[in-house]
């Protein structure tokens, strides 16, 4: 039998994970559909999310015993601060959103659960925990990309106006640091007992479906502000 990988934790959620990763909201962005509200609605929220993703990595590196593992925090760190967030904020201001408007934005309930519960998971348990439950997002998002190129219905370049957002989740950089993650998350599994999988695979499973959420309150945007 193969150890048990990463793979496993999402065959484990397959229903979740298929909800989150090929939600609405992204088939809209894929053929170009998606309400410009929403979209903008999403950004603000984002820049919320990544603020405390990044408090997230940081705890990583708080949590590692080994120069490896403070490393791979480091990595994730930087993939946020120096990658995504810098990107997004000048994104941001493409879509008229400024900077000021950023910090302004009041936080929506499902961005609160979602950051809130990774950060909790991470200070109750252990490296691993932690990680299991940031693996949606950095995963999951290059999965996303890689599933958007594959559908017929996409539509890229200028016709779309969310090509670049595609184009961010695509690129070498990103998927390397989800590559990063994946190789991270497979060696800790190895050898892993049968009770200790079946609590991870739960934590991948509440944070995948909070991804949903997170997608699915954009087009609900009263309900939650
Ligand atoms: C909500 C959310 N999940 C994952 C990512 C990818 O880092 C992101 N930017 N936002």
């Amino acid at each position: 039998m193969d150890s048990p990988n990463f793979c496993l934790l999402k065959n484990r959620c397959h229903d979740d994970w298929q909800a989150y990763t090929q939600h609405r909201f992204l088939r809209e962005l894929a053929d170009g559909s998606l309400p410009k509200a929403a979209f903008q609605h999403y950004l603000q929220q984002d820049y919320l999310f990544l603020i405390h993703f990044a408090r997230a990595y940081a705890l990583a590196a708080y949590k590692s015993r080994t120069l490896a593992d403070l490393r791979q925090a480091h990595e994730g760190l930087k993939a946020i601060l120096d990658l995504e967030l810098g990107l997004h904020v000048e994104y941001c201001a493409g879509w008229g959103i400024s900077e000021a408007a950023l910090e302004q934005t009041p936080e929506a309930r499902p961005t609160t659960a979602y950051t809130r519960y990774v950060l909790d998971t991470g200070q109750r348990g252990d490296l691993l925990d932690l990680h299991v439950a940031l693996a949606p997002c950095v995963i999951g998002y290059a999965e996303i990309a890689d599933w958007i190129n594959a559908q017929s219905f996409t539509v890229r370049g200028a016709a779309n106006p969310y090509d670049a957002w595609i184009g961010m989740y695509e690129s070498d950089e990103f998927q390397a640091a989800a590559q990063s993650e994946r190789d991270w998350i497979n060696a800790r599994m190895e050898r892993l007992p049968a009770p200790r999988i079946a609590q991870i695979a739960q934590i991948f499973r509440e944070a995948t479906r909070l991804e949903t959420d997170f997608w699915a309150m954009n087009f609900e945007e009263s309900a939650y502000s």
